[in-house]
């Protein structure tokens, strides 16, 4: 498990430890870790061209030691000052003492163009807003030099909580971070500018209290995932039903199938007007016309893929949601939702907006869903009391039950943004739910095996082969 904690417990774990190490020792033991994390990226340090873009604060006293450090190991370490005369005096000095030097920002362009790497040490988890003027022509060099881009901690101009960026920030190769991941380097819009993460351990670890982000690894998901024993039959295993489809639609109903069939469910149970098209690609499915109430005993429902807005609709969202067994809303589900009547279930809920669909539950705009990922599906979750699957380029799932981390998948891709990408994983996430995973678990293992199956799938490639690369996907997990 990864785990990502924010500010505020940064702050308190580093105040907590500081005053039981000497003074400049956590500074010295994250400077090691960035001069080690330098020297991996360069290759050879030895007559290594290096320019650190040193703000004012303690970001930028970080990527001077490392600087000093790689300058020892025979780099030419050049320091822009972004603040002159703020700039950490212990850094620079440790710097020019290791036969580094420093120039002014305007002399910044011209040492970075010829630079092999950039070290980013112009403000971590103490910057506001975007970069200001001067470091904004800094960061736009040394995007075009062909320069590597190491960020310190964060890449400067993202906000470390919450993975907003509202200016300029600088678009890193890599980022090397301390003691625990911040939110900003696992959700997008600014995960997407920090490259690989590389953590460095400060000793921060017994200090830090609970996180408030997790992100699932290959072995978080393959203890999650259920196997069936010797004495289960498809009743243990789970049946998922699924209510999705339309006239119009048919197409839906045998994706949100395939999902859950390829994701070990002992039965599907299909409920809807696209059982011909169904039963056409999988034999195997239990179809039926009827209502829901009236198609047989399931362990989940899945509701809403391709279902349309109509009054059938609707009465098929309000027979599901009465149902006491766990359900999944997504797509024209989520239209029909009443925050009441979702709260009031007795048993769990699950919604999977995509941006959009989240921004019509909360009346806000899709950028605003966009730009605030984290605080958009906190708020959702709370709201229904439900936990949320937010889809997109960082997939979260958030839980309703009060400090419970937020789940990040690390698996996506853009080849997923597909059309019916969404439809296989209500389908897949429902068959979790059948197995009787925990919402939250069925939701991030579903995001997880869903993601993981588009990057097996290599390339281009349509909703039906990430259902059919589900079972790669769950075999590499176990593997
Ligand atoms: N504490 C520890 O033990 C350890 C801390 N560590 C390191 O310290 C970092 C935190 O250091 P920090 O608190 O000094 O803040 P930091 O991120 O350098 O930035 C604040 C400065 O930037 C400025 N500034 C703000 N916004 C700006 C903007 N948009 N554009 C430009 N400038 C902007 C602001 O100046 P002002 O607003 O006053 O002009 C202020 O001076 C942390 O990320 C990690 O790297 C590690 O060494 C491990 C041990
Ligand atoms: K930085």
């Amino acid at each position: 498990m990864r785990y990502g904690h924010g500010v505020e417990a940064v702050r308190a774990a580093e105040g907590e430890l500081m005053a039981r190490v000497p003074e400049g020792a956590l500074m010295q033991r994250a400077a090691a870790g960035l001069a080690a994390a330098c020297g991996d990226v360069l290759g050879r340090v030895y007559g290594a061209r290096v320019v650190v873009l040193a703000g004012s604060g303690s970001n930028g006293g970080d990527a001077l030691f490392a600087g000093a450090r790689l300058a020892k190991r025979g780099a030419a370490v050049t320091a822009v000052l972004l603040a002159s005369d703020r700039t950490h005096e212990g850094g620079l000095a440790a710097l020019l003492a290791a036969g580094g030097r420093a120039v002014h920002p305007a002399d910044g362009p011209a040492v970075i163009t010829r630079a092999h790497l950039v070290l980013d040490g112009i403000t971590g988890i103490g910057g506001k807003g975007g970069l200001r003027p001067a470091a904004v022509s800094l960061a736009e060099a040394a995007y075009e030099a062909r320069a590597a881009i190491v960020a310190v901690d964060l890449p400067s101009g993202v906000d470390a909580d919450t993975g907003e960026v509202r200016g300029a920030a600088v678009r890193a190769d890599v980022t090397v971070t301390f003691g625990t991941y911040k939110p900003g380097l696992l959700i997008d819009p600014a995960a997407g500018l920090a490259g690989a993460l590389r953590l460095v351990d400060i000793g921060l670890d017994p200090y830090l209290g609970a996180a408030e982000l997790e992100a699932l690894q290959h072995a978080d998901v393959a203890a999650l995932l259920p196997d069936p024993t010797g004495e289960s039959d498809k009743y243990a295993r789970g049946v998922v039903g699924i209510a999705a489809g339309s006239q119009r639609y048919p197409g839906a109903a045998v994706l949100a199938v395939s999902g859950a069939l390829r994701a070990g469910a002992g039965a599907v149970r299909y409920v809807g007007p696209g059982g011909e098209a169904v039963l056409a690609r999988h034999p195997e499915t239990l179809v039926s016309t009827g209502s829901p109430h009236e198609a047989g005993r399931v362990q989940a429902w899945v509701v809403g893929p391709g279902l349309g807005d109509t009054p059938q609709a609707r009465t098929t969202v309000g027979e599901v949601l009465d149902s006491d067994v766990p359900v999944l809303v997504d797509a024209d589900g989520l239209r029909m939702l009443d925050p009441e009547r979702v709260r009031g279930r007795t048993a769990p809920t699950l919604l999977t907006p995509h941006a959009g669909e989240a921004a019509a539950l909360l009346g806000w705009d899709r950028a605003d869903v966009e730009a605030r990922r984290l605080e958009a599906v906190r708020t959702l979750a709370a709201r229904f009391g439900a936990t949320v699957l937010l889809k997109g380029s960082t997939t979260l799932v958030a839980d309703p039950r009060d400090g419970t981390p937020v789940r990040v998948n690390p698996t996506g891709t853009a080849w997923l943004a597909t059309a019916g990408s969404g439809d296989v994983l209500s389908g897949l996430t429902g068959s979790l739910l059948a197995a009787r995973l925990d919402p939250r678990d069925a939701a991030s293992v579903g995001a997880y095996l869903h993601g993981l199956s588009a990057r097996l799938a290599e390339g281009p490639l349509s909703a039906l082969d990430v259902a059919d690369t589900i079972p790669a996907a769950w075999r590499n997990v176990r593997s």
